[in-house]
């Protein structure tokens, strides 16, 4: 066994020294790789040799697999070989334990055997002493008697004794026989161990039989692989050499050319640097340039714009400061219903400014500025007057009443309804969209106010408190200007405040009253706007203020019969409706002294009345037969106001006059006829481009700046 182990110890050996011969095989053939990679790579057929070397990579790849498989399997086979190894010590240690023990037993039973032996023999040797106790027996003296029993006690322990060495021979006996088998059962297992150690021994001779041929195939083959990648190695650096001859002109080329380029390179910074003090020069020319024509045109554009307001005060003045205009409302369906359906007003088709009244048999005929029929619009009305709305921007004061009697459409004309909302609404909208559009040039903040005058009472419709009396008095500061302590001003800034403060009004004028509806037509309601402007560019600052008024209905005393609070509420009516009329005529008739203080209407609209302010009466006419002495009485009312101008000219304007409400833009001389409006909006158009323009040069100047520091 020992010496079949040393030999198969001695194979493993050699597969283990010729293993270790494979693998300096394979780091030589790496190298031999590596070098002819390095010298092959010099020539330009780099990609061809690449792919060579790849395959040859990938086979070496596979013959270090084949290596790294075959030593794991010669390691397995050591594995099993030191296994089998130990399992025959072991089985051989079991056997000698086991024989060791069988020995031992024997040496023991046979020690016992002969114990036993000697005992009986000893006992047979011994003479009978019965013999003597029965002979005592027969002297019957006590000694006799006393020495026969002492004997026959010492016989039955010896009985005993005999029959405890018969029961232990018989169990030493069966030890024995079971040792024996013991013995046996360990043979036929060293026997069949005996016989797997030569199967196993057969199996590793065979094996390591397999081993050394596939180890000197391997070799063999390797060997010749070798040998064939080295010729290919020695071609392909044939190949290189030649290659590396051809390509030394080119290199010299290409050297003659890097050079070249090394020199443009170096001299880059100075051309580029020549190119941007040039560029430079001719940006801060061109900068200069324009912007002394952007300052020539913002002169020429102030300019204009002075010319502008000019224009348009010039076709205010020829239109007149205070314009009428009509509105029928139209007759409801309730109306059309009851008997008295027919209207008596008609309409001249040629003249939108012409309205006939059928009144007794007889024709009459109204002149205004603009007659609207009852199919008219909101949207209609309101293109109308919004070149009185926008001019409030540009610093005047405007007053837009509407007048007529109870049930006649003012509320309908000012408020409108909420799918269809009337002058308040779209005013201040347009009033936004037309500051937003001016935003880059001008800031504008739009304030708002709601006033009731209910009984010659002033009530403030956005305060906490709406049943508190406001009083108007005079501005404390000098200015001579009015102001009313205690107003609520709204700053709106989008058309979700202007809905907010409509709210709160309305809320406030409800809370305030127990009949909405028929306070409503007793009082008259304000809406006071201011918009006020800053320009940053020209520091011109501008202040307008638009009224817009649904006064309380215009009924006469003796027709309505009104007694008590009734008659206080409509004298009071009357009499703030009539200070209107008598302030309009002592204006018209260019009085020294103009009734303001006569009611507090009058007083509240002083500053927006008097001067260069521009007014708008929008009398509302009711179409049915039973209205016919009201809408006379309204209509002629509307063609009194007509005729009266505020301001004829520039005469009455007082330059610096604290009581003026003339705007406040500055004023140029300008001489010459007046140009044509649309030159200044060419002018600003043309100046907006250049902006662009410059802000555009200096972006480009800045960035060819930067990359220049770059
Ligand atoms: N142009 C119009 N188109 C449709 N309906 C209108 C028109 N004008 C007025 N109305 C309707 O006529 C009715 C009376 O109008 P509104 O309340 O505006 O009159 P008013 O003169 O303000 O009355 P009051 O003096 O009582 O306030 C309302 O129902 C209103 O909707």
């Amino acid at each position: 066994f020992r010496s079949s182990q040393l030999s198969r110890r001695r194979g493993a050996t050699d597969l283990e020294k010729q293993l270790e011969l494979l693998v300096v095989e394979n780091q030589r053939l790496k190298q031999e790789l590596k070098s002819c990679r390095s010298s092959e790579l010099q020539s330009l057929d780099v990609s061809r040799w690449e792919s060579q070397a790849r395959q040859r990579e990938r086979r070496l790849a596979e013959l270090e697999r084949e290596l790294l498989e075959k030593s794991s399997r010669a390691e397995s086979l050591r594995r099993q070989l030191d296994e089998s190894t130990r399992q025959l010590d072991d089985g051989r240690r079991q056997l000698e334990e086991a024989r060791r023990r069988q020995k031992e037993a024997e040496q023991k039973l046979s020690l016992r055997l002969q114990e036993c032996e000697e005992e009986l023999a000893r006992q047979a040797a011994t003479p009978p002493r019965v013999k003597y106790v029965t002979h005592t027996v027969e002297v019957e003296s006590a000694d006799s008697q006393k020495a026969l029993a002492e004997l026959q006690t010492k016989n039955a322990g010896l009985q005993e004794q005999l029959s405890v060495q018969r029961q232990l021979l018989r169990e030493l006996e069966t030890q024995l026989h079971e040792s024996q088998r013991t013995c046996a059962q360990l043979r036929t297992q060293i026997l069949v161990y005996e016989g797997e150690m030569e199967r196993a021994q057969g199996q590793l001779e065979a094996e390591m039989q397999n081993l050394e041929e596939e180890k000197n195939r391997v070799i063999e083959e390797a060997f010749i692989r070798a040998e064939s990648e080295m010729k290919a190695v020695h071609e392909n650096l044939a190949g290189v050499r030649m290659n590396l001859l051809s390509l030394q002109p080119a290199l010299r080329t290409l050297t003659c050319d890097y050079n070249c380029l090394k020199r443009q390179v170096q001299d880059f910074p100075f051309m580029l640097d020549k190119a941007i003090t040039e560029a430079k020069q001719e940006i801060c020319q061109v900068i200069s340039e324009v912007s002394s024509t952007n300052q020539e045109l913002l002169r020429k554009y102030k300019r204009e714009m002075n010319l502008r307001k000019k224009c348009h005060n010039e076709l205010v003045r020829l239109k007149g400061n205070i314009r009428v205009f009509c509105r029928v409302r139209p007759v409801s369906q309730e109306e059309q219903d009851s008997a008295d359906a027919r209207t008596m007003l008609s309409f001249d088709s040629e003249d939108d400014a012409v309205l006939y009244l059928s009144n007794k048999g007889k024709i009459m005929t109204f002149e205004l500025d603009k007659v609207f029929a009852p199919q008219a619009t909101q949207e209609e009305v309101f293109q109308e007057v919004q070149s009185l709305v926008t001019s409030c921007i540009d610093g005047f004061n405007v007053c837009i009443f509407a007048y007529g009697q109870t049930g006649s459409g003012k509320t309908y004309t000012m408020e409108g309804v909420v799918d269809d909302p009337g002058i308040n609404q779209r005013a201040l909208r347009l009033l936004f969209s037309e500051v937003t559009e001016k935003a880059p040039d001008w800031d504008y903040k739009i304030t708002v106010s709601m006033v009731e005058i209910y009984n010659e009472t002033l009530r403030n419709l956005l305060g906490e408190n709406p049943t508190d009396k406001l009083d108007i008095k005079m501005n404390p500061d000098g200015s001579g200007q009015l102001y009313v302590p205690g107003l609520t001003e709204f700053t709106v800034q989008s058309p979700e405040d202007i809905n907010r403060v409509f709210e709160l009004g309305h809320m406030n004028r409800a809370t305030a009253c127990t009949n909405l509806n028929e306070h409503s037509s007793r009082s008259h309601a304000l809406l006071i706007i201011t918009v006020s402007g800053f320009n940053s560019a020209t520091g011109n600052r501008t202040q307008g203020k638009l009224n817009l008024v649904d006064l309380a209905g215009s009924e006469r005393i003796a027709k309505s019969g009104a007694e008590g609070s009734r008659l206080r509420e409509a004298q009071c009516i009357n009499k703030s409706l009539s200070a209107l009329g008598d302030v309009i005529n002592a204006l018209r008739s260019k009085h020294s002294h103009i009734p303001f203080r006569n009611s507090r209407l009058t007083y509240l609209l002083q500053d927006s009345l008097n001067g260069d302010s521009k007014t708008l009466m929008m009398v509302q006419v009711s179409p049915l037969p039973t209205n016919i002495s009201e809408s006379v009485c309204s209509l002629k009312f509307a063609q009194r106001v007509r005729s009266v101008e505020l301001s004829s000219s520039s005469s009455r304007r007082h330059e610096n006059s604290s009581t003026s409400s003339s705007p406040t833009h500055d004023s140029v001389e300008v001489t010459g006829a007046v140009s044509d409006v649309t030159t200044a909006y060419l002018l600003i158009c043309f100046i907006v481009f250049l902006k662009l323009l410059s802000a555009t040069i200096f972006n480009i100047g800045s960035k060819m700046l930067r990359t220049n520091n770059s």
